[in-house]
């Protein structure tokens, strides 16, 4: 088990679980030595004796009450019960010498009963086996508590799609079972979540301390199949390909956590699909876009890309080159075979010629890991009109540290090294959309590149792929902040009734969950129709508060912040500052009252500027002045990354060749807006202002 790192709180269990055992073992000498004596016995010597017996109970706790924390955790873990057969030991008797021999016999007997037990419990397992069984015990308890709390959903918990929500970018997690390898190698479950949407919509990753995921969309258990992972995200969003829009839905995680079956199904779509579980979102999407084609009058083609070690290779046409041209702000496609497909069955078997010719190769985490990218395009055009518009699947390429991979070759790495590079990349144009609509690195890599259109107006969809067990508890860590950082930068808003409504209030801490779970304990009358008592309106607001946020797009779908309502979230002031950095000042603004800036506080800061802000007519000093604002933000967004990036190459969760990578791309976007900055400078001087 050297892969699982030791919690803090495991080892204090551990230690005080050793503790009571050394504590027994002495109890056992000190009774041993007074049974070596038996002529000599005293009334002093049983007093010890019963003393020791009360004072072993006392070590290994009270009995648990059925039901208990204590009794879930002793039924989930059997070598914990051995310490609690000393409390069945028999009492003294001192009026009958002949009781009181059999009294020392059966408690001589209760003993060694209970010694051969701790040996047993030990038996074949070392202090490790111990820590971890305890462990997943505590897990179980969690779980069992955490699935009580959904029972209070009931009713509550119908599978809310996507399509009411209105965010560029919408963020699902989604967990896949344990495989048999993975049991294989003892791993066991370390995430706790229900399919759900939010605000009910919650994942627990039961780290070394207890990490809570408080996904902003949507979360899908192990038991969720790709058919309703269908229905709940690209379903709803398809409508709006009517409208000429884009509509796309990447795949992200850790390599072998299930990114290409929820694209492609079993085996990238080379495997046969039984159920409408396995069948993959493709097939789905297939299906519903001739519907929509034939509404439209559009004809459908369908293209099949991958990109591999830094290549684009067209998988429909003999993994031919294919060169990326820019025009107008898009990348055209040179030498791409677009396919038209005539039904949903001929775009299948197109579909299949690509899924064959797809890179895989054997990782230590899968056997049959793509390291690719594929991109899967169905565009929709209708004959002798400009009306297009664009689906895109990707299932991106699993992100991987090179500590994970020990047995790769040098290629292997580099692949893994341009993998990482292009899914910096990728967050960094996603990141860009949100605080600098003048500039998207959509050139820095090719995945971008690709990508550009799938960030014009329309919906994106990202569904994070994680592996359930303590064996990839790092990468999947890793994937949460990942997909917590991109959350961060779209902000999604609360359609629907993802908002104050009907939310039960969640947690903050899985102590708190429990805390609360203690004060929810339901009356008899309760239990029966399953419902716990009635959220708490006050604690759901704090989640409105975020639910209110909403973005416009401009015609290039560069996210521009809107200004709506009186929303003192950190994002709002976010928001609201990139307006004003954008709007010329307002009367007001120009009068209020000046501060100094408060750099310490980034979001507050550009507001405190324009309330410092003179009244400029100038059009040279407020451009200049905007663009310091906005020349901060980048800045500060860019140190908080950089921060990011130095502790994801000192933990190896990415390589050194990657965190090169994106610092030159950080450097050179700072020396850009510095750049900029430095010509406004000039430019206000030359003015004299
Ligand atoms: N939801 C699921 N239900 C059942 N099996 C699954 C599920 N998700 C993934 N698997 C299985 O787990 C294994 C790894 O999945 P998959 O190949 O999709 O991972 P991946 O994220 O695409 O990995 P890579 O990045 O290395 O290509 C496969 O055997 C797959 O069939």
């Amino acid at each position: 088990m050297s892969e699982f790192a030791v919690p803090a709180a495991l080892l204090r269990s551990s230690r005080a679980r050793q503790d009571r055992l050394r504590a027994q073992q002495d109890e056992r000498a000190s009774a041993a030595a007074a049974e070596s004596a038996p002529a000599t016995e005293t009334s002093a010597s049983r007093r010890l004796s019963s003393n020791s017996t009360r004072k072993t109970w006392a070590h290994s706790g009270p009995p648990s009450r059925p039901g208990s924390a204590a009794a879930t955790a002793s039924r989930t873990a059997p070598h914990a019960r051995a310490p609690a057969a000393t409390t069945t030991a028999p009492t003294l008797d001192t009026n009958s010498p002949l009781k009181e021999i059999e009294r020392i016999k059966a408690a001589r007997e209760l003993r060694r009963k209970q010694a051969e037990l701790i040996r047993e419990a030990r038996a074949g397992k070392d202090e490790t086996d111990m820590m971890v069984e305890e462990y997943e015990a505590k897990i179980h308890q969690f779980r069992h508590a955490w699935m009580q709390w959904v029972e209070s959903w009931k009713g509550r918990r119908t599978a809310q799609a996507l399509a009411e929500w209105d965010a560029p970018i919408q963020v699902c997690v989604r967990k896949r079972p344990i495989s048999n390898k993975e049991a294989g190698k003892r791993g066991f479950d370390i995430i706790t979540t229900t399919t759900a949407v939010h605000p009910h919509a919650c994942a627990f990753l039961h780290e070394p301390k207890l990490s809570l995921d408080r996904s902003r969309s949507i979360v899908f258990d192990e038991y969720a199949g790709n058919d309703l992972i269908f229905q709940t995200t690209l379903q709803p969003a398809i409508p709006k390909l009517k409208e000429g829009k884009n509509v796309s839905l990447f795949c992200y995680g850790a390599t072998g956590s299930g990114k290409t079956h929820t694209v492609f199904g079993p085996e990238g779509g080379r495997g046969s699909a039984t159920t409408a579980a396995d069948i993959g979102l493709y097939h789905y999407a297939c299906s519903q876009v001739f519907g929509v084609a034939a509404e439209m009058g559009a004809d459908v083609f369908v293209s099949f890309l991958e990109i591999y070690s830094g290549k684009v290779v067209d998988l429909l046409n003999n993994r031919q080159p294919i060169n990326l041209l820019e025009q107008n702000g898009s990348f055209l496609f040179q030498g791409l075979r677009e396919s038209h497909a005539a039904s949903v069955q001929h775009c299948l078997q197109i579909m299949a010629v690509g899924t064959a010719t797809r890179t895989t190769q054997a990782t230590d985490s899968n056997s049959t890991s793509s390291r690719s990218h594929a991109i899967f395009r169905l565009e929709m055009r209708v004959p002798n009109t400009s009306a297009t518009s664009l689906l895109t699947l990707i299932d991106l390429a699993g992100s991987e540290r090179g500590v994970d991979n020990p047995s790769a070759s040098a290629a292997v790495r580099r692949e893994g090294a341009a993998i990482n590079k292009s899914l910096l990349a990728l967050k960094e144009c996603i990141r860009a959309l949100h605080v600098n609509s003048n500039y998207v690195p959509f050139r820095s890599n090719k995945l971008t590149c690709v990508l550009r259109d799938c960030f014009r107006a329309g919906t994106c969809i990202m569904v994070l792929n994680v592996a359930p067990t303590n064996l990839t508890v790092e990468q999947t860590m890793s994937c949460l902040h990942y997909a917590n950082r991109i959350k961060e930068y779209s902000h999604a808003t609360g359609g629907g009734n993802g908002g104050a409504s009907g939310g039960m209030p969640l947690p903050a801490t899985a102590e708190d969950l429990l805390a609360q779970l203690s004060a929810l304990t339901p009356s008899p009358v309760e239990t029966s129709f399953g419902f716990g008592r009635e959220p708490d309106p006050a604690a759901v607001g704090d989640e409105a508060e975020y639910d209110d946020e909403s973005f416009e797009h401009d015609d290039e779908s560069i996210s521009t912040p809107a200004s709506d309502g009186e929303d003192c979230s950190p994002h709002a002031a976010r928001r609201s500052s990139q307006v004003a950095a954008n709007l010329p000042a307002s009367p007001s603004s120009d009068s209020a009252e000046g501060s100094s800036p408060d750099l310490a506080t980034p979001p507050i800061a550009p507001q405190l500027h324009e309330g410092a802000r003179p009244a400029l007519d100038d059009d040279g000093a407020t451009a200049l002045l905007d663009l310091h604002v906005s020349s901060l933000h980048t800045i500060l967004d860019l140190a908080k990354e950089e921060e990011k990036m130095i502790e994801d190459c000192m933990d190896g969760v990415v390589t050194f060749d990657g965190y090169v990578a994106a610092l030159e791309i950080i450097v050179d976007k700072k020396m850009r807006r510095l750049a900029e900055l430095k010509d406004r400078i000039q430019q206000v001087r030359g003015q004299g202002v």
